[in-house]
């Protein structure tokens, strides 16, 4: 597993942020498997790295917000093996990504994601190859959650089972006119296994959760706010009418909570994180010591030298 040696610093050097550290180290260490669970990280690239086809693109900006592309339009942006290696990657440089504040996720051609490549499915389909496979998505799609940047999935055309899957390991999610999300794996045999049912009880409740997987319910834009899995519509039909291309729309709906400096913006996403992962006695540490990290920072003592007024 690449662990940044800067990181490796910071846990090394960081011993007030017990919580934090210790969601650092998970989260460096491959995050939710490890050796010890069995997982042999490099067996299963090279495995995963014999079913290539298309990439992931990453672009960043000196905006401060990257954006993610999953690219494989001749099979809907399906995930090949090579893929999943390539999300691995990229989810490494973003993590030591130092002046991100956002992250986009998108498909390419106009569709967001049509889950895992059948043809490699097909080829690991024993159930040694799969728990692996389910492993690896897992930790990657574990750490994409748990960068430091506030991400959106930016949901065109149809995001299908793996695809519906990695819309849930972003912060936000909003959905283009005449998108859908569709959690399809009973149709399939299966339930979500790269961490998308987890994911999905914690952003629309069990008892939703349980009606889009029992049900494999489309959902639209439409009802995607109405549960509360989708955050915004955007309208493909505005796109060149002076509201620009979905992508500049969705970079405009995360703007406004990006705004600011890095430090102060990654403080912000991190005191979320560990509310939301940690127990609430290791989360109140956890503020402390992020609120330590920009008190009397420079975006603090510029804005206390300005007599701010909150109107
Ligand atoms: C572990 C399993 C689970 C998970 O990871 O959690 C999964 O994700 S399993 C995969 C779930 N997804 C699917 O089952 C998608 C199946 N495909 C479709 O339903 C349709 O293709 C579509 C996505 C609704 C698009 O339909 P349409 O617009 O009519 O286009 P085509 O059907 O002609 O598709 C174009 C082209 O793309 C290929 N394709 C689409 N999805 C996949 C895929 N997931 N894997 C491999 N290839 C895919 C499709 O076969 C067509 O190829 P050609 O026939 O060669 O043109």
């Amino acid at each position: 597993m690449v662990v940044c040696a800067l990181r490796r610093q910071l846990l090394k050097s960081s011993s007030r942020c017990g919580p934090w550290t210790r969601l650092l180290q998970r989260q460096s260490s491959g995050c939710v498997y490890s050796s010890s669970d069995g997982f042999n990280h490099q067996e299963i690239r090279e495995k995963l790295q014999a079913f290539p086809g298309g990439s992931i693109d990453l672009l960043k900006q000196d905006s401060g917000i990257a954006v993610l592309t999953i690219n494989n339009p001749s099979r809907m942006n399906a995930f090949s093996g090579s893929m999943m290696v390539d999300l691995e990657e990229k989810v490494t440089q973003l993590e030591n990504w130092t002046y991100g504040k956002g992250l986009i996720v998108c498909g390419a051609a106009e569709t967001f994601c049509s889950g895992s490549d059948l043809n490699a499915v097909r080829a690991i389909s024993n159930p040694q190859d799969g728990m692996k496979m389910c492993m690896f998505m897992q930790n990657a799609l574990t750490r994409l959650l748990r960068l430091p940047l506030i991400s959106v999935a930016l949901v065109e055309g149809r995001a299908l089972g793996g695809g519906a899957e990695l819309t849930t390991a972003c912060d936000f999610r909003v959905m283009a006119s005449g998108s859908v999300v569709q959690f399809v794996h009973k149709h399939m045999g299966l339930v979500p296994g790269w961490g998308g049912a987890a994911r999905l009880v914690r952003i629309v409740g069990s008892q939703n959760a349980l009606k889009l997987l029992g049900g494999a319910v489309k959902v639209d834009p439409e009802l995607g706010l109405h549960i509360g899995l989708s955050d915004g519509v955007l309208d493909a039909q505005q796109e060149g009418e002076g509201v620009g291309t979905l992508r500049q729309q969705a970079e405009n709906w995360l703007s406004r909570y990006t705004k600011g400096p890095a430090p102060v913006i990654q403080a912000v996403k991190k005191v979320v994180l560990s509310g939301r992962e940690l127990p609430l006695s290791e989360a109140l540490r956890t503020e402390k010591d992020v609120f330590g990290t920009v008190w009397g920072g420079p975006a603090n003592l510029q804005a206390l030298a300005s007599k701010p007024k909150h109107k």
